[in-house]
């Protein structure tokens, strides 16, 4: 019987032919934690007796809090810092960006086994990886033995077809998706995507897509690497590192879902879940206090370039914030160079520097009662972003710059040239 992805990125980790539902062992190329989930992870790390990292690439991100807004989580800060000079594990310290983008750009190839302390690991699995969230124990644990146990998940396919329309971009796909299916229509499972609509995506695209499989309760998202993935290693000096790995065309899936997204229009999700997604029509005129471009999710040289071609020559509304900010630094180098940053602060718009900023509450944007942002992260939980008495609504890059301008959520076809 032929395998999966996930079933041959396993199989080759355990060293042994596995099947879903087996519980196995496996090796890990990748162990990475955040400055939120880290200094756990180094307290258990110490606590099992661990005293040598077995994992080549043990990476810790600070990116949550970033650079940090207060005492306490200076000091969490200095504990990875502390534990990364002394075990040398890698550090990705402030201003160098959100976790999952670095990894994507430094770290994960196709075939790969990551494990992360966070639950949007997932997104490098747009690179033909599987990359899946765990707890801090467990990637002390990975640091620690260099593999982890899993029970391997029984794998999904989604088949997009059709052509992606003007207006429509990855986040509206992905948004649609879990609308369709349920915050836990993929619970453990993973999400296998393919289709002329996925071959038509940029690499860059389609890690919105991965990296939002968890909020469909995903274990993993993947895609086949192909040559644009080849291209994007490429060009961050990484060509060696592309190899190909698909599934068996007698691969076995719990459920095929098959769709054309010819006709779909710009989506958005309203509070309080991600599942909760409207048509742009269905809630456009929403008055909207503060527009947040960045993260993991949307926070790529593609995105700002999207935002960037709407607002450029134009003022945001008087009565919103527009708060962007590049998902490492890399890409705030290049959106320098291309111009775009002038754009964005000509705009009215203030530039932070790369990191997860407002989108987890912690600082950088912070809402206040009864006030709603349009956000091109992946979560809207009631409270996320600091306070529970403000709302979240997720969107695409476009949406969020055309709302941006008009002070309400706006169709970005209107603005479209
Ligand atoms: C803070 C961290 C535990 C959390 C996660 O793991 O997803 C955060 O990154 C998020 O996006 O909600
Ligand atoms: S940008 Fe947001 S979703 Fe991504 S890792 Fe940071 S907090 Fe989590």
């Amino acid at each position: 019987m032929g395998k999966t992805i996930a079933e041959k990125i396993i199989s080759e980790h355990a060293r042994k032919d596995v099947n879903p539902g087996d519980i196995v062992v496996a090796e890990v190329d990748i162990a990475m934690v955040q400055d939120g989930t880290g200094p756990l992870t180094v307290d258990e790390y110490y606590t099992m007796g661990f005293d040598a990292l077995k994992v080549t690439n043990s990476i810790l991100f600070i990116d949550h809090a970033s650079p940090s807004p207060r005492k306490e989580l200076s000091n969490a800060h200095r504990k990875l810092r502390d534990f990364s000079k002394k075990a040398g594990a890698f550090l990705s310290d402030i201003g160098e960006g959100v976790s999952h983008q670095i990894l994507v750009e430094k770290y994960v190839k196709p075939g790969d086994l990551v494990v992360g302390a966070d639950s949007h690991t997932c997104t490098s699995g747009a690179l033909g990886a599987f990359a899946t969230g765990m707890g801090s124990t467990d990637v002390a644990l990975a640091f620690g033995l260099g593999k982890v146990w899993l029970k391997v998940p029984a794998s999904l396919k989604f088949v997009l077809n059709g052509k992606i329309p003007d207006g429509v971009f990855s986040k509206d796909i992905i948004l649609h998706i879990i609308g369709l299916i349920g915050a836990d229509g993929a619970n453990y499972k993973v999400m296998e995507f393919e289709g002329e609509v996925i071959e038509q995506m940029s690499q860059e695209e389609r890690f919105t897509i991965t990296n939002m499989a968890i909020e469909a309760g995903a274990k993993s998202g993947i895609i086949t690497p192909d040559d644009k993935t080849r291209e994007f290693l490429k060009s961050h000096g990484r060509e060696s590192d592309y190899k190909e790995i698909k599934p068996d065309p007698d691969a076995v899936y719990e459920k095929i879902y098959k769709m054309d997204i010819s006709n779909l229009e710009p989506v958005v999700a309203l509070p309080h879940t991600v599942d909760n997604t409207k048509s742009i029509k269905d809630v456009e005129g929403t008055k909207i206090d503060q527009v947040f471009i960045g993260t993991c999710t949307n926070g790529r040289l593609e995105d700002l370039r999207i935002a960037a071609s709407i607002l450029k020559s134009k003022e945001k509304h008087p009565d919103v914030r527009l708060i962007v900010i590049p998902a490492s630094k890399d890409i705030y180098l290049k959106a320098m160079d291309e111009g775009l940053i002038k754009i964005f602060v000509e705009s009215g718009a203030t530039v932070l520097a790369p990191g997860c900023g407002p989108c987890v509450g912690v600082h950088q944007g912070v809402l206040g009662d009864g006030e709603r942002v349009l956000s091109t992260q992946n979560r809207n939980f009631k409270g996320r972003m600091g306070n529970p008495k403000a709302e979240i609504f997720l969107a695409s890059p476009a949406t969020a710059a055309a709302s941006a301008i008009t002070g309400k959520i706006t169709d970005p076809r209107k603005f479209l040239t």
